[in-house]
């Protein structure tokens, strides 16, 4: 199987602008990157990066086993254009009888472990998506060779459709730990409370100055300089 793990690599995670300066949010980014790309080899897979620009990889420091097993290919199309050209059955695909399934794991999913993910990459049916809040496709399996992926919007309910219209079959793999993308201020909360020991996105968020702010209301990700809304 191959896994691809799309990557915006030269102004990453715009949604965040509001609490990290650019240079945090590429920082972050990377770093949540590399957590993704670690859990993908620890459940048994070699991941691509499908980056937008060049990307060194040496320049991450992975552990010797996760550098060895992942990739970068720099493809600067639209995310669904380069996501498509990678599915089975593409032009990029050789003409086999039965072409091998292709994953696709987003590289903000930053709670994403080995065995969540093994969920998804399990999954005998012919297109298996981990959906986010929102009606995002986070995570992705795809064995059919007509199914062609929509980003974007309401991708998981489009998604959906685009599956029957060809006549295959859907798991919805309903996970906390897939479901959940960075997208937005209110989401760096759950990379405090649910990001690991070992993982180096809560370490990131904590050394640019976040805590979570138990003070009022719902839970969140605050910094002690940054504003009241
Ligand atoms: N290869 C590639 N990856 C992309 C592209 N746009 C987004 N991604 C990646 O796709 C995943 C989901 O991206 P989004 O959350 O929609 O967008 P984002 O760029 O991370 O964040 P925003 O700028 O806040 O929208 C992340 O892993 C991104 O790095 C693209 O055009 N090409
Ligand atoms: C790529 C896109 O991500 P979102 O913008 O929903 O985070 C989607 O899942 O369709």
């Amino acid at each position: 199987m191959r896994v691809a793990v799309p990557f915006a690599a030269e102004t990453p995670k715009t949604r965040l602008e509001s609490v990290l300066t650019p240079a945090e949010r590429s920082t972050f980014a990377r770093a949540m990157l590399a957590d993704v790309l670690r859990a993908v080899v620890e459940a048994g897979h070699e991941p691509t990066v499908v980056s937008t620009a060049p990307l060194d990889l040496e320049t991450f420091a992975l552990p010797g086993e996760i550098a060895a097993a992942a990739s970068v290919t720099v493809d600067d199309r639209p995310l669904t254009e380069a996501v498509n050209a990678r599915l089975p059955g593409s032009d990029a695909e050789t003409a086999d009888d039965e072409p091998d399934p292709v994953a696709v794991v987003m590289a903000d999913l930053a709670l994403a472990t080995p065995d969540a993910l093994d969920r998804l990459l399990t999954s005998t049916a012919d297109v298996a998506i981990a959906p986010g809040r929102g009606s995002g496709t986070n995570a992705l399996l795809v064995r059919h060779p007509e199914f062609r992926v929509d980003y974007h919007g309401t991708s998981y309910l489009d998604h959906r459709e685009i599956a029957r219209e060809i006549g295959a079959d859907l798991e919805t793999v309903d996970s906390f730990r897939l479901g959940t993308d960075i997208d937005e201020p209110a989401d760096l909360v759950e990379v405090l409370v649910h990001g690991r020991e070992r993982d180096r996105a809560p370490a990131v968020l904590r050394d640019f100055g976040f805590d979570i702010d138990r003070l009022e209301g719902r839970v969140e990700a605050r910094r002690p300089n940054d504003s009241a809304d």
